[in-house]
């Protein structure tokens, strides 16, 4: 079990109608890694993110979650699956009539009976709702746990919404752009944060970023997407600034 990668996916082909968008993508994230995606916009990032949980089929290629098939799983299985990853959005995707901690609560969708209703703050057990507020303490939230979303400010909701991921005790995390609605400074702190917890949890993740520093400066390893496919693919401290820059030069 211990060399069975968290996610592997081997020359993924997908295409939007004529539009052929990943022609071939390999990518693996190894136990306790944080590796960050990067590419041009539009290049297949979120694509590629949605073919690793199973929420779109490649027309060709195979994607793996601890050895288990992603690609063909259905029903259970792919749920069972899913349920292993927790996400971390650009626009957090909050629900807004809901309190940080009710928000937190929602992370137990699909691990609990009744789904929506037996997870909301009422039903939750004592158990669930100590440790909804030990994730929210966690991201650093704990006296803001009654607020709504419209309350709090960018930075704020986005470590509800890592809380909310640490209450799905995921082993992998795939974070699109977390920092991209953010400013520099609050996109940092989240950085860092998400990072910390990544490490001490030692979990896998997969995050995409814009900005070039911050991957070379979090991420163990830097894989990026040029023209569909795998262009680079290396420890972080091994890769020259050129080569990440030609990631996002035109043909
Ligand atoms: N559901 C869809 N139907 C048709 N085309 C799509 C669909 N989703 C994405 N595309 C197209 O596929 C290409 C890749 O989009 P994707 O969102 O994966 O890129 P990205 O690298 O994540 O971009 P960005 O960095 O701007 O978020 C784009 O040309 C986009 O317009």
């Amino acid at each position: 079990m211990s060399n069975v990668q968290p996610l592997k996916a081997e020359s993924i082909h997908l295409s939007y109608g004529t539009l052929q968008v990943l022609k071939g993508v390999s990518l693996t994230v190894n136990a306790s890694e944080g590796v960050v995606l990067l590419g041009a916009n539009g290049c297949g990032k979120s694509s590629l993110m949605r073919v690793l949980n199973g929420l779109e089929r490649p027309q060709q290629g195979s994607v793996e979650v601890f050895g288990k098939p992603v690609t063909g799983a259905r029903g259970s299985g792919l749920r069972a699956i899913r349920r292993q990853m927790g996400y971390v959005f650009q626009q957090f995707n909050l629900v807004p009539q809901l309190s940080a901690f009710q928000n937190v609560l929602l992370g137990l969708l699909g691990q609990r009976p009744f789904g929506l209703i037996g997870c909301m703050s009422p039903l939750a057990s004592a158990e669930d709702r100590e440790r909804a507020m030990a994730c929210l303490e966690r991201v650093g939230m704990s006296d803001r746990a009654m607020h709504r979303p419209a309350e709090l400010s960018g930075g704020q909701q986005q470590r509800v919404a890592i809380a909310r991921m640490l209450m799905q005790s995921p082993t992998i995390v795939i974070a699109d752009e977390p920092v991209a609605s953010l400013d520099p400074r609050a996109g940092r702190q989240v950085l860092e944060l998400l990072w910390e917890i990544v490490r001490e949890r030692q979990l896998s993740m997969l995050c995409t970023l814009h900005q070039v520093e911050l991957a070379r400066e979090f991420a163990d390893r830097i894989v990026g997407i040029k023209a569909g496919a795998t262009a680079l693919d290396a420890p972080a401290e091994t890769i020259e600034l050129s080569a990440i820059n030609a990631l996002y030069e035109t043909a």
